[in-house]
């Protein structure tokens, strides 16, 4: 057989502290690459959940598989990296120091720590001691650490964490990359608009079990048209998109198609100018409010 297709799989993961049930029998299935978010509110048990599949805690109950073999097999962690809060990293060494450990332990070419400190762009500061770097420069050494022996599977707990917009900007680029070349990446992350940019597939987990969802299907776009005859144009629009209402004479369509085209033209033939449109996209932030805060989602 050539290269397992299998990345993740979990089964009846099962994880207390005490009394508390973090996580409640939760199984998954990836098989494939690409970037995955897991989200959840505070405290709900995503870095637990990161924890257990590294082999960093152990489950009270469940099976844990990374690319076909136990998450115990030491073995494992050559396919597998783990970026974890910056806590892990030692401020009296320097970023090449860190990065020089997991090369000789990995037995990886010397040119390799010149390569991916240049593709994370942290050349200028790879020699600083760690105590001096910011929040973003310590990011980056984290993920070039985690990517250093290029890993199949890859997980990283909130990487866009302290990020300026350009530091974000080349964190999304590269993990693209990375899922193109055929990694597997599960993040963890609070920001959601920044997981909309990054992926359609969301783990939301909550009461101990998850859910993955594709936001795309979720996805709902409202367009906004300002029109010089909004009783007239309201009365013609409707019925073209899912949903069509007026609101302080703005007509709103609501449409999963995206396509405005022919309610513009109609518009066009009538006469009626559009003075002003706008639209609004909705993705997994709306998604989070109905399963967290109104404990409702259809998936
Ligand atoms: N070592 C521990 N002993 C006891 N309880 C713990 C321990 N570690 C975590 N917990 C509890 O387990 C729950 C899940 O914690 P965890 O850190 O996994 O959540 P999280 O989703 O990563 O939170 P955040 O988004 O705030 O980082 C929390 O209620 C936390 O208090």
């Amino acid at each position: 057989m050539g290269e397992t297709l299998e990345r993740l799989v979990l089964n009846g993961l099962t994880k207390k502290y005490r009394n508390q049930l973090v996580l409640d029998g939760i199984d998954l299935e990836i098989a494939e690459p690409g970037i995955l978010a897991l989200v959840g509110p505070n405290g709900v048990g995503k870095t637990t959940l990161l924890n257990c599949i590294t082999n960093l805690l152990r489950p009270d109950a469940g099976s844990i598989r990374i690319m076909g073999k136990s998450n115990q097999n030491p073995k494992v962690f050559k396919e597998l990296a783990y970026l974890q809060d910056n806590s892990v990293l030692f401020d009296y060494l320097t970023g090449y120091d860190h990065l020089k450990y997991i090369r000789d332990v990995h037995k990886l070419p010397k040119k390799r720590i010149q390569e991916v400190a240049k593709y994370v762009g942290m050349e200028s500061y790879l020699k600083k001691k760690v105590g001096d770097y910011s929040l973003g420069m310590k990011q980056h050494l984290l993920l070039a650490i985690s990517i250093l022996p290029q890993p199949k599977v890859i997980l990283l707990d909130e990487p866009l964490n302290g990020l300026d917009p350009s530091s974000a900007i080349l964190m999304r680029k590269i993990l693209g990359e990375l899922a193109n070349d055929g990694a597997t990446i599960l993040l963890s992350s609070h920001n959601l608009a920044e997981v909309d940019k990054l992926t359609n597939k969301v783990l939301f987990l909550k009461d101990g079990k998850l859910t993955l969802v594709d936001t795309s299907e979720h996805e709902r776009t409202v367009y906004r048209l300002r029109v010089a005859n909004s009783e007239r144009a309201f009365a013609l629009i409707q019925g073209y998109g899912e949903k069509t209402w007026s609101d302080k004479s703005l007509i709103h369509v609501e449409t999963k198609s995206h396509h405005l085209a022919p309610i513009l033209a109609l518009l066009h033939e009538e006469g009626i100018t559009v003075l002003d449109m706008d639209k609004v996209t909705s993705g997994s932030e709306t998604l989070y409010e109905e399963i967290f805060h109104k404990g409702e989602v259809d998936v």
